[in-house]
């Protein structure tokens, strides 16, 4: 049953991008209350990213149904754009615009819910403005609203990426593999900053991760993938090795290692 309650409900969704004997996703079934903070695990290729997408309406299920905020996901263009608007995605490689500054970064993520004429000429609001200056201030980059983004650190930009998805105002953040292409210590700080925004404005955060230690000490919930199902969905101090082994099994322990921060 899909539930109207629930921030995002998967009710047997089927997804593939090549036809359906190749399908990702086979028989998703998830429900994530409003303000979880929910860690998706699994190895390389399991699909953690097209569960994500599916989550934003970026990828449509062929089969079964997806709701964000109790709103049913269709190809209604209306539909995709007012789920996207409540769902914030940031993502590995940040996705920012380089020749923008941090703070001109961060006001795209007001555009889609700009007046058309004003989102075309980027004509913002001075109260636009101290919002978008303010959204730096709370991702911890402040002074820093005319550095060009390719003049900053990778955490730097992941901060700017995760002030831009904040500007739209979402309900739900999307992170996937936030923090792949950072070092641990940074690592640590931007999931601590998610985990805040979780706590502090209640938003539900779905972040998908490679390393178990990370998900074991900032997620609440596991939910693993494996051939496309749903294989683990528990309390994230409930996580076994057991569990990792049959998550992460087919790689060996050698794999598995690696993906250990
Ligand atoms: N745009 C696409 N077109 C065709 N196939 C795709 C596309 N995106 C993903 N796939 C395939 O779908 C499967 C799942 O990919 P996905 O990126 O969702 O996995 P993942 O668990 O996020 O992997 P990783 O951890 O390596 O990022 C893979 O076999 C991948 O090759």
């Amino acid at each position: 049953m899909i539930s109207p309650e629930a921030a995002i409900s998967f009710q047997n969704v089927y997804q593939t991008y090549k036809g359906p004997q190749d399908a990702v996703l086979k028989g998703v079934n998830l429900t994530i209350p409003p303000s979880d903070f929910c860690v998706i695990l699994g190895r390389s290729g399991m699909g953690k990213s097209t569960l994500l997408r599916c989550m934003n309406g970026l990828v449509l299920p062929y089969e079964g149904s997806v709701a964000v905020c109790g709103q049913q996901l269709s190809r209604e263009k209306t539909v995709l754009r007012h789920i996207r608007r409540r769902t914030g995605m940031i993502f590995q490689n940040y996705n920012l615009v380089n020749r923008l500054t941090a703070l001109e970064n961060v006001m795209c993520g007001m555009l889609p819910g700009m007046p058309f004429h004003r989102a075309m000429l980027g004509l913002f609001t001075a109260e636009e403005t101290a919002r978008g200056l303010a959204l730096l201030r709370e991702v911890g980059l402040e002074g820093f609203a005319d550095h060009r983004a390719d003049r900053l650190s990778g955490g730097q930009k992941q901060r700017v990426g995760i002030a831009r998805a904040l500007a739209q105002n979402p309900e739900i953040i999307l992170a996937d593999e936030p923090v792949a292409s950072l070092d641990p210590v940074t690592s640590g700080e931007i999931l601590n900053l998610l985990k805040a925004i979780n706590r502090k404005n209640g938003l539900t955060v779905i972040v998908s991760l490679h390393q178990i230690e990370l998900a074991r000490t900032y997620g609440e919930r596991i939910i693993a993938l494996l051939e496309g199902k749903v294989a683990i969905d528990k309390p994230a101090g409930q996580l076994t090795e057991g569990d990792i082994g049959r998550i992460y099994g087919g790689c060996g322990a050698r794999g598995r290692e690696e993906r250990v921060s």
